[in-house]
Parts: C-alpha cells; sequence; structure tokens
C-alpha cells in the first residue's frame, strides 16, 4: 500500500458547496501547519495549499496497527482525532440524507422489515446500488464526504468513487453477517471503513467456521472500531471472512460508519440484515 501521496494540493474556493468543504476540513486538520491554516481567515487562498512535504507529514503521523489472520488483511488507525471526529460527526449529521419508506425496508423469506439501522449512497455521477431488489442511483458527493474521502486517498494511496452510510441509532441497531464481495467492486481496491460516534465491536468470521456445519474451528477476529478510526480492509478479507456489528446493548449513543468502495461495473448487490 502507497501510504504517502505526494501530489500537491491545490485549494480554490469555487462554490458555497466548495467553500463549505473547505471549512470543515481546516477546521479538521491536525498538527502545526494546520493549525497555522485554522487560525487564517478561510478566504486566503494561499494558506490554503497543502504542499507535498505536508501531505507526507500527515501519512507518516498516522500509526497503522495490522490485523492479520489466514486470509484476512486489514490495517486500522486512527485518521481523525477526537476533536476533529466530533467536527465531522455534527456535519454528517446534517448533511447526509437517509432512505426511508419501501427503500429503508428489505426483503426477508417474502416480507418486508425495516433494516436494523439507517443507510444512504453517495458516490460518483450514474453509479448505482441494488439493494434488496431495488436500484438506487447515489446522490452526488457532500462537502464532508469529499474531505473524508480525499483524507482517506492520502492516508492509503487508494481512490474511491462510492460509499455506503449507515448509521446505528444505538446499540440496537446492527449489521448481519456478510461479505462486501460483490461481482460490481474492484476487488484489488480495498474497502475504506470509517467510523465516527460510539465505539462498536466489529467482528470477523472465517467462511468454514460459521453455523452448525462448520468445517474449522478459527476463531473470529474482533476489532473495537473508535470514534474516527478508519479500518482498511484489503484483498483477500472479503474472499474468506465474514463481518457484522452486532448488537451490544449496553450502547446508548449513536455512531455513522462509511465504507469507501470502488465500483467498477454500474451496479452493486448487497445482502445484509
Ligand atoms: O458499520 C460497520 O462498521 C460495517 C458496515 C458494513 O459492513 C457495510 O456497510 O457493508
Ligand atoms: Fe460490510
Amino acid at each position: 500500500m502507497d501510504r504517502f501521496v505526494t501530489k500537491t494540493r491545490k485549494k480554490t474556493l469555487e462554490s458555497p458547496d466548495e467553500e463549505k468543504k473547505k471549512i470543515v476540513e481546516v477546521a479538521c486538520q491536525s498538527g502545526q501547519v494546520k493549525r497555522r491554516r485554522l487560525e487564517s481567515n478561510f478566504k486566503d487562498e494561499a494558506s490554503l495549499s497543502a504542499t507535498e512535504e505536508e501531505d507526507k507529514d500527515f501519512a507518516h503521523a498516522l500509526t497503522w496497527k495490522k490485523i492479520e489472520a489466514e486470509g484476512l488483511d486489514c490495517d486500522y488507525t486512527l485518521l481523525f482525532q477526537r476533536s476533529e471526529a466530533d467536527i465531522v460527526l455534527k456535519e454528517l449529521e446534517k448533511e447526509v440524507e437517509y432512505f426511508s419508506g419501501d427503500l429503508a425496508k428489505v426483503h426477508v423469506f417474502g416480507k418486508l422489515h425495516n433494516i436494523p439501522r439507517r443507510q444512504a449512497t453517495y458516490g460518483d455521477q450514474g453509479l448505482k446500488y441494488t439493494f434488496s431488489g431495488l436500484q438506487l442511483s447515489a446522490r452526488p458527493w457532500t462537502p464532508t464526504l469529499v474531505m473524508i474521502r480525499d483524507r482517506v486517498t492520502e492516508a492509503t494511496g487508494h481512490s474511491f468513487n462510492f460509499v455506503l452510510i449507515n448509521r446505528y441509532q444505538d446499540g440496537n441497531d446492527h449489521i448481519g453477517e456478510h461479505r462486501d464481495d460483490e461481482r460490481e467492486l474492484d476487488s484489488a481496491s480495498p474497502i475504506a471503513s470509517v467510523s465516527f460516534g460510539a465505539s462498536r465491536e466489529f467482528v470477523f468470521r472465517h467462511c468454514s467456521s460459521r453455523g452448525k456445519k462448520a468445517s474449522r474451528k478459527i476463531e473470529p477476529v474482533c476489532i473495537e472500531l473508535q470514534h474516527g478510526s478508519l479500518l482498511l480492509m484489503n484483498w483477500p478479507t472479503n474472499v474468506y471472512w465474514y463481518h457484522s456489528l452486532p448488537v451490544r446493548k449496553k450502547v446508548l449513543l449513536p455512531r455513522v460508519n462509511l465504507t469507501f468502495r470502488k465500483i467498477v461495473g454500474l451496479n452493486k448487490t448487497q445482502k445484509t440484515s
């Protein structure tokens, strides 16, 4: 993985959306140079130019934890400091429009059920997402989503054209075991999972050790996904390992998770409950 992105980012203030993105971005920067930018007024374009050195500093400043098991390869880091993550979460809560009505329901054995969380999809123009028989278009990127996506790219060297957002109101909301292994996803590209809000346990289970017919006994891998964290799921993790976010009754606060993906076909199908 190329974590040291050397391209220069040129910042210009073009539209109100662009301006908002810059404000969120600047407010979220950490470190000395970034503090200087915070102190400047946002209209000074020169002060918003990030240099190669700053990009390298940012990538170097991250501490990564490697998580490995048979066929599982993940990288974990805190991408946002707590204060930054607080700001980002607030912006996401204002900006993200979640599906409602029938778009927020799933077919299970011929019956419609409410999805035990809220979902939204954003991405490049023309990208479609097929969920439980419904084809949904990705909404256009919002300023905050662009800022998070770019931060993930700076940190990892990977680009993404789509994000699925899951909002868990509290520990009752969850996502069932599944793999993000759809044909439409570029399998060489990792899936980048960024979390804000309540810390929740994320559980990986190997495909041959699931259920009553398990052929092997492989220990699950559990990761606590913290406020502001990034979990990079690299190939071949999604070939062999299912993952879930189980119910945790003691969790009382909301959590917003964003999984950045690279879609190569036009559609994406995901089967989760
Ligand atoms: O909320 C999470 O951490 C996981 C979400 C997830 O697995 C998915 O969006 O496919
Ligand atoms: Fe997933």
